[in-house]
């Protein structure tokens, strides 16, 4: 199935990496605002080279006890980023945001996808994204990055993300975002404990049968740390591992920091799946 994101269609029966550029103040060394415009530029550029089909550009931290930030500090961060890769690469600029403003701002910048944590819940969220004409990726989080992680409990977890992300989608639809402009996300690590995590995880195929490509994002993430004893600068082997069997239930967007090396184990299973005879 294809989709159209700011003028490029891609196919997204096919498994895309998604590369991470954050620009929250304590992801570059204290530069001004041009100097880490500029490292996030040659970040997206690297990660580019390397393979990636998007890049995930964000300001607001969701660490559990990150302090919030502010609409205009947001624009602030994420604007000329946003641009200045729209710009200069060719590659699908996601816009990591729940903020209205920083999604119309994104989108009149070049951005061809929204990327929200928060589903569109925000005040105006909705309507700004049918207005953007992007397609948006609807994730699920239970509760708020502060404290979502203190004893997240579900009756079934599999069926209550779906649950959720179908509610959205019917609010979405009907508020005039077109069906095949949404990707779905189960939200790892987003008010989940390992267990919770690893059951979505093993779930994927029956997400899938929503009727909706999904996005993932498990790289480096704590869920990882759990199973593995590794700090966050050593998950790497863990979250190829993670990205493969991903790419292997039929996900479509996988979300990581490390782009080369996701690459190669996508490009992995896809040698397999093409060689069936
Ligand atoms: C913006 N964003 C994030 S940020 C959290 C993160 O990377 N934490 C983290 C990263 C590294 C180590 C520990 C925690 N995660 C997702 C996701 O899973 N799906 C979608 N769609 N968007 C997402």
């Amino acid at each position: 199935m294809r989709m159209k994101f700011a003028g490029r269609e891609l196919d997204l029966s096919r498994s895309h990496v998604m590369g991470i550029v954050n620009v929250t103040p304590d992801s570059f060394s204290d530069g001004g605002q041009y100097n880490t415009t500029e490292l996030a530029v040659q970040r997206a550029r690297q990660m580019v080279a390397d393979g990636a089909t998007f890049v995930d550009v964000g300001g607001e931290s969701t660490r559990p006890g990150a302090a919030p930030v502010s609409e205009q500090e947001e624009l602030d961060r994420v604007s000329p980023v946003v641009e200045a890769i729209a710009r200069q690469l060719d590659v699908v600029v996601s816009v990591d945001t729940s903020s209205a403003a920083v999604m119309r701002e994104g989108a009149s910048l070049g951005a061809g996808l929204i990327n929200d944590v928060r589903a569109l819940q925000r005040e105006g969220a909705v309507e700004a994204a049918v207005e953007t004409g992007l397609p948006v990726c609807l994730m699920h989080m239970k509760g708020a990055p502060g404290t979502m992680q203190e004893r997240p409990e579900y009756r079934h977890v599999v069926r209550d993300v779906a649950a959720f992300l179908m509610d959205r989608v019917r609010v979405c639809e009907s508020a005039g975002v077109p069906a095949d402009q949404i990707l779905l996300d189960p939200g790892f690590g987003f008010g989940k404990s390992a267990e919770h995590n690893f059951q979505l995880l093993a779930a994927l195929e029956q997400m899938r049968m929503l009727g909706y490509p999904l996005l993932v994002g498990m790289s480096r993430k704590t869920m990882l740390g759990q199973v593995t004893g590794r700090e966050v600068s050593e998950r790497l082997p863990a979250s190829v591992a993670a990205a493969t069997i991903s790419a292997l239930k039929g996900v479509s967007v996988i979300r990581v920091h490390d782009v080369r090396e996701t690459v190669d184990a996508v490009r992995v299973v896809e040698a397999m799946q093409s060689a069936a005879y």
